[in-house]
């Protein structure tokens, strides 16, 4: 008997050179090809009179040769003009043979395909596909001509036969695993009905209605659950581990919350309230902690280092940036001094002796905590009871970086917690499907005092203003930074940027004190330049975006960014969270070139609108779409098969409900599902 999982070579048609051909299009047994499906259709169920033809259609059509001609003026040209009794049209071929100039002779009956557009002399089809025919019956077809994504030297017609037979050989012996449940209540056909229709649709639909069409989302929904259930199954694998237990002493952590220099938030105290509850049970923690920037999260990370701590474990803190991992280094040894727990920091910067005495007191448990770069999850880093890891600003990291630092505390037989930071906020539905693997907290609250950052947007010829600005601003003891910004992510053209940037303002402000740091500047540099601001050395930074994250200076509240309209709004939102951390007024300026496109005015209009990253996110999402805003994100960019963000985002929705019903009620259809659309191995390692 024939299964879907039999070899295409079983196809009449389908050749080892076929088979090769379809194999680079992921098209490897029979099932593979069922799901191989049409990108667009053609209607060649009706000839459509020529008289009822217009530019951009896509037609099929018959008419009786008028006159053939070769010319010459301009490229040259063959053209043949046909008629119906409704009107006549040209057909154009640059490329032809003396063949088909004879074959074109007037009275001749032709039936033609191709797409309709303005010529010279009325409506032409450039190099239709035709043929001679005698009469005008049976040329039709009866459902939509499916047209299939190809690889080369695959012809869509041996697609078609293949898919033909597939479809009749194996289609009734595929599993439906969507419960019925489902497919009732999303008014779903099932999956047969569902490809049947895709590879051959009824007549009079066009692709829109396709691409709208029930069968389709069905399909993308089983696609968008299997994405989901394969996270999901990540993260119940991963709690099967055993993870070491953190005990919070109370005493310890009064302690603690007494020397720091602030009173936690409500938001802080029930995030940190979570991972305690997490890191309590005997079973991994996977949480990402999403906060508004400046919300407060590197301190709910330092709370939950110290249950580790004081349990008697390892922490390891890795930041995306050296800037911030030597930022988080201050925090923690500032907040720790009492505690015995010196934090060592590691980055690629360290060479030599200095390194293997890092590297020793972390293998031999000397060093309780450590801070670093992707230094830390090098394979010479070794812990000797690593029992919490604090990942900030997760979108930087690949899930395999996340993975390789996880297996450090193997030593010990348990799987470290872990913590994951992100200061850009994830609309629901992105995170939906993107952090399922991951259970999630939000700090939605700031510190108190906080005041919004008025944001004004001026177009570059008013650029004295601003530096009047600057002069004042200064002129009142306070600090402020410069953001240069580029479209290239030209680390070289950024820093150049930067550099005449500050010449330019330390001529136009002689008077005031101005520092650079850029991204070329070896880290030492850096480091001193942002310490020395922070000590109010400096009143004006000129920065790249390097300072995106990791600048804490409160006393600097006036920002200008150059150029906003190229970075992203959560860019932008997150540069802009450099100011306005202290509890005085604050002023972002988007110094924009002019001129500046209405969607780009509107784009920067939401920045000055709004100081919440959760509304910025959203709404970006709504301009930009899901596609352009998944694509920035560096991890767990997921290949779709058929679905389209931008397209298909409102069924994610839906999918963790139909995700838990599955995972619940019909274990089996989980792997199934998740074969189906992504593959055996998945794309995801394990989590
Ligand atoms: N509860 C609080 N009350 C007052 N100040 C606080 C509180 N929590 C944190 N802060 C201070 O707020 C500032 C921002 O905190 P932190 O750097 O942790 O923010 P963040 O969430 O990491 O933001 P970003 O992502 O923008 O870096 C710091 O100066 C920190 O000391």
């Amino acid at each position: 008997m024939d299964t879907p999982q039999q070899s295409l070579s079983r196809l009449a048609g389908i050749g080892p050179q076929s088979v090769a051909r379809l194999q680079k299009l992921g098209i490897h047994c029979i099932q593979d090809l069922l799901f191989h499906l049409p990108h667009r259709y053609e209607d060649r169920t009706r000839i459509q009179p020529i008289g009822a033809l217009a530019p951009g259609m896509t037609a099929l059509i018959v008419g009786a040769v008028e006159l053939t001609d070769v010319l010459l003026r301009g490229r040259r040209s063959l053209i043949c003009r046909i008629s119906d009794q409704t009107g006549f049209i040209t057909l154009r071929f640059f490329h032809f043979s003396a063949n088909q100039q004879t074959q074109l002779k007037p009275g001749a009956l032709l039936c033609c395909f191709g797409e309709i557009r303005h010529g010279y002399a009325g409506l032409e089809i450039i190099h239709p596909e035709y043929k001679v025919v005698h009469t005008r019956d049976n040329l039709t077809e009866d459902s939509l001509t499916p047209i299939y994504p190809l690889t080369e030297g695959l012809r869509q017609n041996t697609v078609r036969k293949a898919v033909k037979q597939a479809l009749a050989l194996c289609l009734h012996q595929l599993t439906d695993w969507l419960p019925a449940a489902i497919l009732h209540s999303h008014h779903f056909p099932t999956l047969q009905q569902a490809l049947q229709t895709l590879h051959s649709p009824p007549a009079h639909q066009s692709s829109h209605d396709i691409q709208q069409s029930s069968a389709l989302k069905r399909l993308v929904f089983e696609e968008f659950l299997a994405h989901h259930l394969r996270m999901l199954q990540g993260k119940m694998s991963h709690k099967r581990w055993q993870a070491p237990v953190f005990e919070v002493d109370p005493a310890v952590k009064a302690r603690f919350l007494a020397g720091l220099p602030f009173q936690l938030t409500g938001a802080q105290q029930r995030v940190i309230g979570e991972i305690e509850t997490d890191c309590a049970q005997h079973h991994p923690m996977l949480r990402l902690v999403q906060g508004d920037v400046g919300s407060g999260k590197t301190v709910v990370a330092a709370c939950a280092a110290l249950s580790a701590l004081s349990s008697g474990f390892q922490v390891a803190v890795m930041a995306p940036t050296e800037l911030l991992a030597e930022q988080h280094l201050r925090n923690f040894s500032a907040w720790f001094a009492g505690f015995d727990c010196e934090p060592v920091f590691l980055t690629g910067q360290l060479k030599g002796k200095a390194r293997q005495q890092t590297l020793q007191s972390l293998a031999d448990g000397g060093a309780r905590i450590a801070i670093g770069t992707h230094a830390l999850f090098q394979d010479s880093v070794h812990f000797a009871n690593l029992g919490l890891i604090i990942i900030d600003e997760q979108h930087r990291f690949g899930v395999h970086q996340r993975l390789a630092l996880r297996e450090k505390s193997q030593a010990i037989g348990l799987r470290p917690h872990q913590l994951v930071m992100t200061a850009t906020p994830i609309p629901r539905t992105l995170a939906m499907l993107q952090y399922s693997d991951l259970d999630i907290s939000i700090i939605d609250e700031l510190p108190p005092g906080r005041k919004p950052v008025t944001t004004s947007v001026i177009p570059s010829e008013r650029r004295d203003e601003v530096i009047d600005r600057i002069h004042h601003w200064v002129g009142q003891k306070r600090q402020a930074y410069w953001v240069c910004t580029l479209i290239e992510e030209s680390e070289v053209l950024q820093c150049e940027a930067a550099e005449k940037t500050a010449e330019y303002l330390s001529d136009a402000l002689p008077e005031i004190r101005i520092a650079l740091v850029h991204g070329r500047m070896k880290s030492a540099d850096k480091d001193a330049v942002m310490q020395a601001f922070k000590n109010h050395r400096y009143d004006l930074l000129v920065a790249t975006t390097v300072i995106e994250v990791g600048v804490d200076v409160p006393n600097a509240g006036l920002m200008i960014i150059e150029n906003p309209e190229r970075l992203g709004l959560s860019q932008l939102h997150q540069l802009r969270g450099r100011v306005g951390r202290g509890d005085v007024e604050s002023y972002c300026l988007l110094l924009y070139q002019s001129p500046l496109s209405a969607a780009g005015k509107q784009r920067l209009g939401i920045l000055r609108e709004s100081n919440d990253g959760f509304v910025i996110a959203e709404k970006d999402l709504q301009l930009r779409g899901p596609g352009e805003v998944m694509g920035t994100r560096q991890t767990g960019q997921m290949q779709f098969k058929i679905a389209d963000l931008n397209r298909d985002s409102e069924l994610l929705e839906q999918i963790p409900a139909a995700a838990e019903i599955i995972y619940k009620q019909h274990p089996e259809a989980v792997s199934a599902l998740i074969e189906r659309w992504i593959g055996e191995s998945g794309q995801y390692a394990e989590v």
